[in-house]
């Protein structure tokens, strides 16, 4: 981005989120009704080179190795009992072509909500080594940190939609459920798949989609092809704006079930990766709400928007509407799974 081309997307100001916390989350909810995307910046606890590094050390190993910590539609090991969350291995003829290693927010083993869902499912860590001695101890940080963020975030909104600001705090209280996913697009070595081809005809590396969750801070580091489509009714539905590299800013957009929530006053915007043809890694964190958190609620807003998203009405607690949502999106690896 050049120095005097005016950003691409709105900029919210996080170190004034203390100090001018009703203008800053009158601005935030601003941008979050306009594109549903915004950079975040001055988040302190963000470091993304320290995130990087760690990232390019696990994506560089051997598949074997990768293998190893993967859910068991990838690792072919009758004995691994990871269905939800681990490595994901890179599908060439899928609509993304992309793979990944999840993990989020856990809870003990005797904790009786894990009898109940596994969306809170342990991962499997890979071995460490002198290149990178903490590597969980480091994503595990980042993970906690983001979850501050993401919860600050959300009482932010809802003070600029003119709520209390604890309006959410009963759907994110305690554990809510939550992904990190570390990213990395590979270079492809194969034809370009007609699954993978935009709307407009741009090959991608991500699909075409919306998030589903509350909200996402996705780190980009340094790397383009992120677009969004365009919220103006004026422009065709296919145009798409790309959104520019940032330094130190997470990417901020809102999911469906947010937007469900706040009667589509909140968009949640589609967005894709364009392929470049480069390697591109990056690493979205998905906040999402407690597994037993009543998502028919509607805050503020147009109560029949829900519709939109959510055309199921037994789909009404957050770990069904997430099971539903990882079943229907192009990850095969979910379809055969029974998680709840
Ligand atoms: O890789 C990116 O920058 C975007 C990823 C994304 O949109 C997603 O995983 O939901
Ligand atoms: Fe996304």
């Amino acid at each position: 981005m050049g120095s005097t081309s005016k950003p691409c997307l709105p900029i919210i100001d996080y170190s004034k989120a203390k100090t001018d916390r009703l203008a800053v989350a009158r601005e935030l909810v601003d941008a979050l009704e306009h594109g549903g995307f915004a950079y975040i910046d001055n988040v302190d606890c963000f470091e993304p080179w320290e995130l990087l590094k760690r990232a390019e050390w696990f994506f560089s190993k051997p598949d074997a190795w990768k293998r190893k910590v993967a859910t068991k539609n990838y690792n072919h090991d009758p004995n691994c009992k990871n269905v939800y969350r681990g490595y994901f291995a890179p599908n060439p003829e899928g609509n993304s072509y992309k793979e990944g290693f999840d993990f989020g927010a856990e809870l003990p083993y005797d904790d009786p909500i894990m009898k109940r869902t596994l969306l809170y499912e342990h991962v499997t860590w890979p071995d460490e080594d002198d290149d990178c001695p903490n590597f969980r101890e480091y994503l595990q940080k980042h993970h906690d940190n983001m979850t501050v963020v993401s919860k600050d975030i959300l009482r932010m909104i809802a003070l600029g939609l003119g709520l209390e600001e604890s309006a959410f705090d009963s759907m994110i209280e305690n554990k809510p459920m939550s992904t990190m996913r570390m990213l990395c697009y590979p270079v492809r070595t194969g034809p370009h798949p007609e699954a993978a081809v935009g709307s407009d005809g741009k090959k991608l590396h991500c699909d075409e989609h919306t998030d589903s969750a509350l909200l996402t801070l996705l780190a980009t580091f340094n790397f383009p092809g992120l677009q969004i489509q365009k919220d103006d009714e004026n422009i065709a539905m296919t145009e798409w704006l790309t959104v520019d590299c940032r330094l130190n800013s997470l990417v901020m957009n809102i999911g469906e079930c947010l937007s469900r929530m706040t009667g589509g006053i909140l968009k949640a915007t589609r967005h894709r990766v364009l392929d470049l043809g480069v390697q591109r890694i990056s690493m979205p964190f998905f906040q999402g709400a407690r597994y037993d958190a009543d998502i028919s609620q509607v805050f503020v807003g147009d109560k029949s928007h829900g519709d939109k998203w959510i055309t199921d009405p037994t789909c009404t607690t957050y770990a069904l509407w997430s099971l539903k949502r990882y079943k229907a999106k192009s990850n095969t690896e979910y379809a055969n799974t029974e998680l709840y």
